[in-house]
């Protein structure tokens, strides 16, 4: 069954055609990947999944609901996170804080400062945010402020705040770009633990190591539209990936 169902979306900016009838359906429980040179309209894809963007005609189905027209905390409530492409957290705030926010969020339809005021007292959002925090790896540095962490680690406490909502689908935009091969390993295999929650998740990713490790399924797009989708192995040979996604040299 498809967690998420993507039909037929456009979308135009002001001339430039941002996606062309894009078709996409995500199995339930698997890493579909969507890949593809820059500008292929990967993000504005994503984008219209979060209620960031609204396509211009097209629908986007959730477990069976339509996602557009929603707001991004709305969808936010019905179970889809994101991880961005630059780490979207809060600086000033503790690590442990930072998990808070949007657990206190998801519990509560929306943050509310009263509910920040009594975090003390709510042992059951503590407990939960620091056992997301073990579970990426940065319980060591719970009050330390994010601001402090390296880039590598941010992004792995933006991962935490989306674990800590229990997401049915993950969306992960380019989630080891900028990370040491080293690093990019670890996040592999936090993203592979992740994976035995059964939580369904899309990863864009240029990074054909990520890619290759995690995915079940990959959707190649250029010029604004899907023109492959299959298994890895079958992608991996394709001459109309080599040739959009590479310019012919091999992946
Ligand atoms: N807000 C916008 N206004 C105008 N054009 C836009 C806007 N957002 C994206 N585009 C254009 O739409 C096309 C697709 O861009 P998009 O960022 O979705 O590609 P991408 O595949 O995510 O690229 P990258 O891998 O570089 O992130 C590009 O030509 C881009 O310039």
């Amino acid at each position: 069954m498809a967690t998420l169902e993507v039909r037929d979306v456009n979308k135009n900016f002001g001339g430039v055609q941002a996606l062309r009838d894009v078709n996409l359906s995500v199995d339930a429980g698997s890493v579909h990947a969507i890949i593809g040179p820059n500008g292929a309209g990967k993000s504005t894809l994503l984008n219209c999944m979060v209620g960031r963007l609204l396509p211009d005609t097209g629908s986007v189905m959730f477990n069976g609901q339509s996602l557009l027209g929603l707001r991004p905390h709305e969808i936010n409530q019905l179970g889809v996170a994101r991880v961005f492409q630059t780490p979207e957290i809060f600086p000033d705030l503790t690590l442990v804080e930072n998990v808070i926010v949007p657990a206190l969020a998801k519990r509560d339809g929306a943050f509310n400062f009263h509910a920040w005021e009594r975090i003390d007292a709510q042992k059951d959002i503590m407990d939960e945010a620091e056992s997301v925090l073990e579970e990426v790896g940065l319980i060591k540095f719970k009050d330390l402020s994010a601001a402090s962490l390296s880039r590598g680690d941010k992004r792995r406490l933006e991962l935490a705040m989306c674990l800590v909502q229990h997401p049915k689908l993950l969306l992960l935009d380019e989630p080891t770009a900028g990370m040491s091969r080293a690093d990019t390993n670890a996040t592999i295999d936090l993203l592979k633990r992740i994976g035995e929650r059964g939580i369904t998740k899309i990863v864009i990713e240029h990074d054909m190591h990520v890619v290759f490790s995690l995915a079940q399924k990959i959707s190649v797009m250029a010029q604004g539209t899907v023109i492959v989708e299959g298994e890895p192995t079958a992608i991996k040979g394709d001459p109309k990936v080599q040739e959009a996604y590479l310019g012919g040299a091999h992946l």
